[in-house]
């Protein structure tokens, strides 16, 4: 009885707090009470609200945005009108019941007969709005069904402190966050290739120096080519086995690495084994994470006879570390404007090995679907909405799922801290030794 009573009570506070949410809202914004902060407020609050809101306004919205098909009428019609004076009326697809996520809601949408996606997928702004939450994605798993979900806010632009503190994996790095408010983390065991575009000025740098950040602490060797005269990479050199500057610094560092690889490879054939990992861990080698910032630098071509050989050389010797580098320990994370086939064949053979996708804001759609046509249509539209103040947002790969997410902000500062203070974990390669930066300790 008095629990029935709890109950009864509780719920018609929690309606009344719904309903009334538009007046009270600003007023403890105003207040200076951020109960949005609160753990357990979508919960208790949010997403009650939320279900009300996109019910009540469901039909009003497909109505609106022409997502409603008209009932056939039952007699016969002249024009907009049925006979007997009948008006036509729209059906709105149905909407399943909610599921309720982390940082907002997911529904699925029954389609009417002859309806199709796209309409809905136009319409994502206006449910934003009818809706008031943060994003509206939708796919299309199925034909004839919808998947709706829903942001509540803007999780990316929340810090999440217990995720930053927890300690990565190994050859994993927690760089940001996802826009379900978990850790974006990118893991070199499960994918251990990565490419990485963006415009100009989108969060490239910012998103390598977060990563670099958190292998620094970790046993593996990172290397640098950045011939955009080493101003990116040369913030971290201190962490760095060694660091290319210009083409022929790179090329020499990538013969070095492909010799590198072939050592591993007798190693490996002679324990009768097929990767690194399976060797004994006192004779498994250091990994080595490949940092490349701005590929066009190694694929431009001034038309010169020189110049195409250097590219036809970097292009051979990366593919070379793409294809065979994951069994051998050896990573490639690969940052570029762009990637397309302008850039010459070798490139495109390149992309197809890095089977991690980052897109940033990009200029146009041929970018976005260079890095993210394999993954889906819906990612590629995704990328093309980032506006140019959301820096460091990126579309990216999650459990084969994509997702927007972003990179702690990493200033310059913070890189070359982090870099100095691990520089006494930097390997000494011996077959880098003649690409080398600074000191290094003698694996
Ligand atoms: N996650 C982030 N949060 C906030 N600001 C960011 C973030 N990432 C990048 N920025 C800011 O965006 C600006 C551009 O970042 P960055 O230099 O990483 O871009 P980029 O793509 O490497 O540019 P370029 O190709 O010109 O080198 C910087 O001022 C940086 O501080």
């Amino acid at each position: 009885m008095v629990w029935s009573l709890a109950v009864w009570f509780g719920s018609a506070l929690l309606i009344l707090a719904v309903l009334t949410q538009r007046w009270w809202d600003p007023w403890l914004a105003k207040s200076g009470v951020d109960w949005r902060a609160f753990p357990l407020r979508w919960y208790l609050l949010g997403f009650p609200a939320t279900v009300i809101r996109i019910r009540w306004r469901w039909k009003q919205v497909c109505l609106i945005n022409d997502l409603s098909i008209s009932r056939k009428p039952t007699r016969m019609a002249v024009g907009d009108l049925a006979v007997r004076g009948t008006a036509l009326r729209p059906i709105a697809p149905s909407l399943g019941l909610p599921r309720v996520t982390r940082t907002g809601l997911v529904v699925r949408v029954r389609l009417n007969p002859g309806q199709t996606p796209r309409p809905f997928l136009n319409a994502t702004g206006a449910l934003e709005h009818a809706w008031r939450v943060h994003r509206v994605r939708i796919s299309s798993p199925r034909r004839g069904e919808l998947i709706v979900t829903v942001t509540a806010q803007d999780s990316l632009s929340r810090g999440d402190a217990k995720a930053d503190q927890q300690p990565d994996r190994f050859l994993a790095a927690r760089v940001g966050r996802i826009e379900d408010g978990g850790a974006w983390v990118l893991d070199l065991r499960e994918i251990p290739h990565w490419l990485l575009v963006g415009a100009t000025q989108s969060g490239k740098s910012t998103l390598l120096a977060a990563w670099v950040v958190r292998l620094a602490p970790q046993r593996l060797a990172l290397v640098g080519i950045d011939c955009k005269g080493g101003l990116e990479l040369g913030l971290v050199e201190s962490r760095l086995s060694a660091l290319a500057c210009n083409r022929p610094e790179a090329i020499e560092l990538l013969r070095a690495l492909v010799q590198e690889m072939q050592d591993r490879m007798a190693a490996c054939r002679a324990a009768r084994v097929r990767s690194i990992w399976q060797l004994p861990e006192s004779e498994r080698p250091v990994p080595i994470v490949v940092l490349v910032d701005e590929l066009a630098e190694l694929y431009l071509s001034d038309g010169s006879r020189e110049s195409r050989d250097e590219v036809a050389q970097c292009a051979t010797l990366l593919l070379r570390v793409a294809q065979l580098g994951a069994a051998l320990g050896l990573h490639l994370v690969v940052a570029g404007q762009r990637v397309g086939s302008e850039l010459g064949p070798g490139v495109t053979a390149l992309r197809a090995q890095l089977g991690g996708r980052i897109a940033h804001r990009v200029n146009d759609e041929a970018t976005a679907e260079m890095a993210l046509g394999d993954l889906s249509p819906d990612a590629i539209a995704v990328a093309q909405t980032i506006e140019p103040d959301e820096k460091g947002v990126a579309v990216t790969t999650v459990g084969g799922r994509w997702m927007r997410a972003r990179s702690d902000l990493t200033t310059p500062e913070q890189a070359r801290t982090v870099a100095d203070k691990h520089a006494h974990l930097t390997p000494h390669l011996p077959v880098l030794a003649h690409c080398m930066t600074g000191g290094g300790t003698s694996e």
